[in-house]
């Protein structure tokens, strides 16, 4: 076990109240409907929010009344946050560099972390000349770069068009296999919960509701908003590089330029039924 919380925080007429391990080299998703207190569970593990009664330890070491920036954290929020004045390079390093290691050290650290998700090539580039996807890798890369115990994404890939975040969530997904620290990520996306995650957390009005792997929670979800969320169809298929993946349904078209053996995942909302071609007015909507 790497990560334990044990607590209570109030805000105001919220709170949240959870007893939650989280074990190093795996990916937990934090889910709930808005305000249920996702957010509130990552500040208090990053410092930003202290805990009102409770308990919250990593590897043993109580962590409860340690300053943020003595906790070993990488923190990635929705919009990429970096030095305007520093080029990618530096804006990785600068984590390492903050907590004391030798500058070309830093650099060296810095430019392996941007390889690994991908963007070597962005090294020398300023934020401006980024876009937001290429700038949320480098914010990722900071977060990695200081080798942190516990990685806190907090919808991450929020900001970014269908296209960039299945890249982005794929190259995380590679990176994240190497990663030995405990993740812990927020989303609401069920895509990245079902691609990213080894286990899924639900939060409803600031108390679990159901924690279990993905399949556990998909056979059995335990409140209305888990049975949406992984109600989810997931196809096995081919992609043939041009935009088209056979399934055992058919043909399938997609954005994605992913090509060869594949899954495809299609929200149940986004089916329609017709009992006579589209242009007739009734529809089913298939759930
Ligand atoms: N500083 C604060 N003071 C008082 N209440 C707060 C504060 N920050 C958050 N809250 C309240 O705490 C509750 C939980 O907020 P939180 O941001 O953790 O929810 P969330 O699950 O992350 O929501 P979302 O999915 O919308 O991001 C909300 O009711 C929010 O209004």
């Amino acid at each position: 076990m790497s990560v334990f919380i044990d607590g209570r925080v109030e805000q105001g007429s919220f709170d949240l109240e959870v007893a939650l391990a989280f074990e190093s080299g795996r990916v937990t998703g934090i889910l709930g409907p808005n305000g249920s207190g996702k957010t509130t569970l990552l500040r208090a593990i990053a410092g930003l929010t202290f805990l009102t009664s409770g308990s919250l330890t990593v590897d043993g070491a109580d962590w409860k009344s340690l300053a943020p920036q003595d906790r070993s954290v990488g923190l990635v929020l929705a919009d990429p946050v970096l030095f305007p004045h520093l080029n990618a390079t530096d804006n990785v390093a600068f984590g390492p560099r903050s907590r004391g290691v030798a500058a070309s050290t830093a650099r060296e650290r810095a430019l392996e972390e941007l390889d690994a998700l991908g963007i070597a090539d962005l090294a020398g580039r300023k934020p401006k000349a980024l876009s937001t996807g290429q700038a949320q890798r480098v914010a990722l890369a900071r977060a990695l770069a200081t080798d942190p115990k516990v990685l806190l994404l907090d919808e991450s890939l929020a900001g970014l068009d269908p296209q960039t975040r299945t890249t982005v969530r794929g190259v995380l997904a590679s990176r994240l296999a190497h990663f030995d620290g405990t993740t812990i990520m927020v989303t609401h996306d069920p895509v990245d919960a079902l691609t990213l995650a080894d286990e899924l957390v639900f939060l409803e009005d600031g108390r679990l509701t159901q924690r279990g792997t993905p399949a556990q929670v998909s056979a059995a979800p335990r409140s209305t908003y888990a049975a949406t969320l992984v109600g989810l169809n997931l196809l096995p298929g081919n992609a043939t590089g041009d935009g088209l993946v056979a399934t055992g349904l058919g043909e399938v078209r997609t954005t994605s330029e992913v090509v060869g053996g594949c899954w495809i995942s299609i929200r149940p909302n986004a089916v329609s039924l017709w009992h006579s071609p589209p242009l007739a007015r009734r529809a089913t909507r298939g759930r």
